[in-house]
């Protein structure tokens, strides 16, 4: 009996110690958060996000949204000096039929300033309410959040940049007595939210830009880095590809570095061209074979790479073919250059 009674007067305490909206108005009056939350960064993407160290139950308030109430008139003026990044702390709201603003730009060390939208499972629902009669915007749980789960609410039925396309499942919201964050601070159309998408799949974990530079990057600016990173993964080829590569440019060499890349690629020995009958076709100009070979080398493997060095090396010129036989020690009468025994029947 004793133990009932006990039991009962703490549980009509604790009650009484946690009613949602008692607990709500005196945070906001003390200008306080509760316990419980930390700040983590999560990437550059998000940037930072609320996080609860505890256990929150359904219905407890959480934390408020807190930062200069401001007019109308006001909300337009700072919205026209505001840089993109500090926009999106506005938080424009109606009460009692009239048009209020939350800006929480200023950093005052406030969490509820700090917590992002989740417009599909989100654990948290922003309300109004009156303390002192003037509105402020918290944070309740909607349903039980554990330690360590982030803190989330639904912005609101706007074109938020980071949802596009993301959201397959749209669940349907009712904004009621919740207040909702309003888009217009925020100046991307669809197409960068297009080209959002496709970063976000090209990079699936880490996403590289973080919001603000997306807000403030051209369409073609953001295009023009996605095609960076594209190019930068065709650059890692895999052995095949490499192949490919070889195949392809064997086509534009001449015959002597056809029969290197045969000699790499297919282990296929070529034999020493013995019989030469015209040369012409054979040897091009020392300079074109140069800047085919600096082309070449940056995609070729380190092995093909030794065997144009080789090519690069000797100095071929273009000369008309006698019937002579000549040695090792002898010079082109042309150019003075090296010419080689045995390969070559005379010049
Ligand atoms: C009020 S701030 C929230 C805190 C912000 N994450 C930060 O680090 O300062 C709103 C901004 O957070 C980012 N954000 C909020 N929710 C997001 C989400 N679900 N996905 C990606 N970014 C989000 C957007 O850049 C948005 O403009």
């Amino acid at each position: 009996m004793f133990y009932f009674v006990v039991q009962s007067e703490s549980m009509m305490r604790r009650r009484r110690k946690t009613n949602p909206m008692e607990e709500a108005i005196q945070f906001c009056l003390h200008n306080k958060d509760k316990n419980g939350f930390e700040i983590r960064f999560i990437n550059d993407f998000k940037g930072r996000g609320v996080f609860s160290c505890s256990e929150f139950e359904r219905g407890v308030f959480l934390l408020e949204y807190r930062g200069d109430l401001i007019s109308k008139e006001e909300c337009e003026r700072r919205q026209r000096i505001y840089h993109n990044a500090l926009k999106v702390f506005m938080f424009e709201f109606r009460f009692n039929g009239k048009f209020f603003c939350v800006d929480a730009a200023r950093d005052d060390g406030s969490l509820g300033r700090l917590v992002n939208d989740d417009d599909i499972n989100p654990n948290c629902r922003m309300k109004t309410i009156r303390v002192d009669g003037k509105p402020h915007l918290c944070l309740f749980a909607i349903r039980s959040i554990c330690p360590g789960e982030e803190i989330t609410y639904n912005y609101g039925d706007s074109e938020w940049p980071w949802r596009c396309k993301l959201a397959t499942v749209k669940k349907q919201w009712k904004p009621q007595d919740t207040a909702t964050k309003k888009m217009g601070q925020v100046s991307l159309d669809s197409a960068d939210c297009d080209a959002l998408t496709v970063v976000l799949d090209k990079t699936s974990s880490e996403v590289q830009h973080t919001m603000d530079e997306l807000n403030t990057l051209s369409q073609s600016e953001v295009r023009d880095e996605m095609d960076d990173s594209v190019s930068m993964d065709l650059s890692v080829c895999t052995p095949v590809k490499e192949l490919e590569k070889v195949t392809l440019e064997k086509s534009q060499l001449s015959l002597e570095k056809q029969d290197c890349v045969e000699k790499k690629g297919g282990e296929k020995m070529s034999p020493v061209k013995e019989q030469l009958v015209n040369t012409e076709q054979s040897f091009c100009a020392p300079t074109e074979i140069l800047k085919q070979v600096t082309l070449e080398k940056s995609q070729l493997s380190l092995e093909k790479q030794d065997c144009v060095e080789k090519k690069v090396g000797e100095k071929v010129c273009r000369h008309d073919v006698i019937s002579s036989a000549i040695s090792s020690l002898d010079k082109c009468a042309v150019c003075v250059g090296p010419v080689v025994a045995f390969k070559w029947i005379g010049l």
